[in-house]
């Protein structure tokens, strides 16, 4: 048995079935998978049970929370009996916020998302954000990881800035992956998953490319066997 690879599968899809398909075909290769808006949304909180399975694979719960402290304070109490390993909130929401869902949901990991991946540099500037992602990134992270959050999600393309910023003990996860040559799809700020381990990242979040493969576990065991490759090499 070879230990599964830092990869959390983006389990998006419009129905359970498939859903806990693609979770069996992944979890042997992958070390986590990932339910989003548009499976809990759907289903609700039995959606985790059936994702997990009998493999128990780690659960990471992607709501993006974004509201005011209170308010996220009871939705995280509301999704911590589901024991999610990640759960994920907006860091623009600020700190009181990123602290309150901190303190609501000890046992999961808070994972503040900066600057969504799907975001352009164009798009950056037209909604007000200045200057190079980098910065706006770092000043968002250093506000989260102050409120207690224990988890940063940024673009590939930002994480070694990141890592310089944060240090060893914050995990890093990046979405925005995509093996060289697929199709960004509606992701604007991509790397490869070996660019993004070797800049820093510690979870490589990674939907389409896998899901959309018509073999997923095929999908999930190369891209494990590359990362494998680049840590025996070290
Ligand atoms: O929080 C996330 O996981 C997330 C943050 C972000 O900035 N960008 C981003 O793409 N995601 C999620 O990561 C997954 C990426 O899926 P693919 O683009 O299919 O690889 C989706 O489930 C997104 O919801």
């Amino acid at each position: 048995m070879t230990t599964p690879a830092p990869i959390a599968v983006a389990l998006d899809a419009p129905d359970l079935e498939t859903a806990a398909r693609w979770a069996g075909l992944v979890t042997p290769h992958v070390s986590t998978v990932k339910v989003g808006l548009e499976l809990y949304l759907r289903y609700g909180p039995d959606v985790i049970a059936s994702v997990r399975g009998a493999s128990g694979v780690r659960v990471f719960l992607d709501l993006k929370l974004h509201d005011i402290p209170n308010t996220v304070a009871a939705a995280a109490r509301a999704v911590a009996r589901l024991k999610p390993a990640i759960l994920t909130v907006h860091a623009a929401g600020g700190p009181a916020m990123v602290q309150a869902a901190v303190a609501a949901a000890p046992d999961a990991q808070i994972a503040a998302v900066t600057l969504l991946t799907s975001l352009s540099d164009a798009d950056l500037r037209e909604i007000g954000i200045q200057g190079p992602p980098d910065d706006a990134v770092r000043r968002m992270a250093a506000v989260a990881v102050g409120a207690g959050a224990q988890a940063l999600v940024c673009s590939p393309r930002e994480v070694a800035a990141l890592r310089a910023e944060v240090g060893p003990g914050i995990t890093l996860i990046t979405p925005g992956v995509r093996p060289a040559g697929a199709d960004a799809q509606d992701q604007a700020r991509v790397a490869t998953p070996e660019d993004a381990i070797a800049n820093g990242a510690d979870l490589l979040v990674i939907g389409r490319p896998i899901t959309g493969a018509p073999d997923p576990g095929a999908a999930a065991a190369s891209i494990a066997a590359t990362l494998r490759r680049m840590t025996d090499k070290e």
